[in-house]
């Protein structure tokens, strides 16, 4: 069992630089299976999605080499091969391959993906899509069939709700369809243009990306090509929490200051001194935080992803403040774990409240997942003595090597491996 240890307290200073979005790493491999030759992705994050995606690739019979961020995918030699549980069910990204195998072989069985546990978190949008195309879909317990005896066929597909993945997969098993597919009420995140950008440079025909409608016309083929990813922005707006928190002029760098404007925005409100560079922010140190309230919405909103991050700044601020998660209400298993800390947090339906200032304090505590696990690390900078946190598998799915950031910037952390499964 992996553990994080965190003697909080020590000031943050220096510099560090983003990796690679994870979000858009887990959707790029996928799509380059998809080529006929080899797809060469740079700065790919090194992070566990990562490698339980080269797995499943593994066993699909695509050669992949994994090298200083550049990731090389040979698909030449592909397989249609059934996927219906294991590796699959390790990661949330995986059900792209659902679109990508319905793309290249018009066929695929594919398990239900993993993931962190948000609350109910439905693929019934992506089902749509697909069977909108002309893709017939059966769900046994879990396993999804997909098949297309008369192909696919471009088509006009409306999102019930705004979904990143359903987008994305709408896209993939788009691109090769018969004619012209419209998708509307899109997503419009970032990691989706990333995902466009690729398939554009493989020889796909899409307008659109970015904006709530999506227009694709169908290609015979796609071929291999290089492509450099996006900053992550989730990663981005973690360590500038934690400079904020506990930092005295922490420069984080390649960053797209324009990917994560609302959550600048939010703690430009709570009185954060930053400096915005071209490619990086400067993060001075910032006193006597402002409480703030705030809700997620679909990017360009405030990110889900970030909410569990901000919440121990939220802790450290004046007065009383409230966090509305439209997208899933029910991520808050990091507010036990705060208040064990010290936080002074109450969840009342789907409103959490928030009052302080609270001082932390170090305690034993667990990552139920992944963002919950970037709240524990900023609490644990934070609080005074030693905290120890657990559940460190869902925190290494997304962040490349967290602990050598943090100690680049005088956090005093250390990761402990005893070999053992967690329980
Ligand atoms: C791998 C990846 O990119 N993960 C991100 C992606 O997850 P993911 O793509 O799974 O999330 P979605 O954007 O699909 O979900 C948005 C909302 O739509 C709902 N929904 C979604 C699909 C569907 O078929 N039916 C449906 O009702 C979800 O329950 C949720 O309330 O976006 C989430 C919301 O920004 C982020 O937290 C995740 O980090
Ligand atoms: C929820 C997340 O990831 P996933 O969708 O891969 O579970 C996340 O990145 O915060």
């Amino acid at each position: 069992m992996k553990k994080l240890v965190i003697r909080g307290g020590k000031p943050l200073t220096g510099e560090i630089t983003i990796n690679g979005a994870k979000n858009s790493a887990v959707a790029l491999i996928p799509a380059a299976i998809m080529a006929d030759s080899e797809v060469v992705l740079e700065g790919v994050p090194d992070i566990q999605d990562v490698y339980s995606l080269l797995d499943i690739l593994n066993d699909f019979n695509v050669k992949t080499e994994f090298k200083d961020n550049t990731l090389k995918i040979d698909p030449t030699n592909i397989a249609s091969i059934p996927m219906p549980t294991g590796k699959i069910q390790s990661l949330r990204a995986s059900y792209y391959f659902m679109g990508a195998t319905l793309s290249k072989f018009g066929e695929g069985v594919i398990g239900l993906p993993g993931g962190c546990f948000l609350g109910p978190r439905p693929i019934d949008q992506h089902i749509k899509a697909f069977r909108s195309l002309g893709a017939q879909v059966d769900d046994d317990f879990g396993v999804i069939t997909l098949t297309s005896p008369k192909g696919l066929q471009g088509t006009r597909i409306y999102m019930d709700v705004v979904s990143i993945g359903a987008t994305i997969n709408a896209i993939l098993a788009a691109v090769k369809a018969e004619g012209k597919t419209t998708i509307e009420n899109a997503a419009r995140e970032p990691e989706i243009i990333d995902v466009v950008s690729l398939l554009t440079k493989m020889g796909a025909k899409i307008r659109g990306a970015g904006t709530s409608v999506i227009r694709i016309e169908g290609v015979e083929k796609l071929h291999g090509t290089s492509h450099t990813l996006i900053p992550d922005r989730i990663e981005a707006g973690t360590y500038l929490t934690a400079a904020v928190a506990m930092g005295d002029e922490v420069r984080v760098n390649n960053v797209i200051y324009e990917h994560i404007e609302s959550y600048i925005a939010k703690l430009d409100e709570m009185g954060a001194k930053m400096e915005i560079g071209e490619d990086s922010i400067l993060v001075h140190k910032s006193d006597n935080l402002q409480m703030v309230s705030l809700k997620t919405l679909p990017y360009p909103g405030f990110a889900t992803d970030l909410q569990q991050p901000i919440t121990p700044l939220l802790v450290k601020a004046m007065g009383k403040g409230t966090i509305m998660d439209t997208i899933y209400p029910q991520r808050v298993k990091h507010i036990p774990e705060l208040n064990r800390m010290g936080a002074n947090i109450r969840v009342d339906g789907d409103i959490i409240r928030v009052e302080g200032p609270s001082e932390l304090s170090g305690a034993p505590v667990k990552a139920s997942d992944l963002r919950a696990g970037a709240s524990l690390v900023i609490a644990g900078l934070m609080a005074d003595g030693e905290t120890e946190i657990t559940g460190v598998e869902n925190i290494l799915r997304g962040y490349t090597d967290i602990v050598g950031k943090l100690r680049a910037l005088g956090a005093d952390i250390e990761m402990f491996d005893d070999g053992q499964e967690e329980a």
